[in-house]
């Protein structure tokens, strides 16, 4: 469903991602992983557009998309939760979801019950700011409002970075849940966290100093501690 070849991602002058060749094929959850600061997030927002990459070539369900807009690709099924997650935290945990069910065309007035189901705690503060919700709130929400546009493509780039360690959990049970429900859905996750990949992905990539130097079906402890800094 997503096939990145050689993608070359950075910002202004500085190229920061130099061979971003990655597939997610659908219904699978991808992790992509490796140390702080060797490009994982900058190969994400290639995915996503928010950064126009370079050089490379990138196909969703078989069509070339390097060209199109990030809104463009939203339309088309990719959501996307970045890291810092970017709620808007002057309007409702309501209102925030709405907005995600309005980026894919809808338009509806009210947050679909079974979007309440994956985040019971969002359904009891559905009338508080989303500025003044916990980080680990915050994180539900921007996942929601990416979940509730029905994505066919999930970026999720660390969600639980940041996050308090008693609620770290908590997002990794969420994420679970959703890969279990939605059969159908493609998921690529950046995740720090060895135990959780293995639990949720189905198959790896590893990036260092800006390269794709691994990918497999498992993490195999000898080829990949060095790669992870563990
Ligand atoms: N807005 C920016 N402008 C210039 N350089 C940036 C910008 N954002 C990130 N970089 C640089 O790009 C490199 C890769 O950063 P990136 O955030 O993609 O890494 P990462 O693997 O996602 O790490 P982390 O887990 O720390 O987020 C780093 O050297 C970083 O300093």
């Amino acid at each position: 469903m997503l096939k990145s070849t050689n993608l070359e991602v950075g910002y202004g002058e500085s190229v920061v991602v130099r061979n971003g060749s990655l597939e997610v094929k659908k219904g699978q959850v991808v992790c992509l992983m490796g140390r702080n600061g060797v490009g994982k997030s900058t190969l994400m927002k290639g995915i996503m557009g928010v950064l126009k990459p370079t050089q490379g070539h990138l196909y969703y369900n078989g069509e070339s998309i390097i060209e199109s807009l990030p809104t463009k690709r939203a339309h088309r099924g990719f959501g996307y939760v970045p890291q810092g997650r970017e709620i808007f935290g002057t309007l409702t945990v309501q209102e925030n979801l709405l907005i995600g069910l309005e980026s894919n065309g809808t338009k509806q007035k009210t947050v679909p019950e079974w979007i309440y189901d994956y985040f019971p705690d969002l359904k009891e503060m559905k009338n508080r700011k989303g500025g003044d919700l916990s980080g680990g709130q915050q994180q539900q929400l921007a996942i929601g409002r990416a979940l509730a546009a029905n994505p066919n493509l999930l970026l999720l780039d660390e969600p639980t970075e940041g996050i308090q360690p008693n609620i770290v959990a908590d997002i990794q049970d969420i994420i679970e849940n959703i890969k279990s429900k939605q059969k159908d859905l493609s998921i690529l996750l950046i995740e720090q966290s060895v135990d959780f990949a293995r639990r949720i992905a189905d198959y790896y990539y590893i990036m260092d100093n800006g390269k794709i130097v691994y990918e497999g079906g498992e993490l195999k402890e000898k080829d990949t501690q060095h790669l992870l800094g563990i």
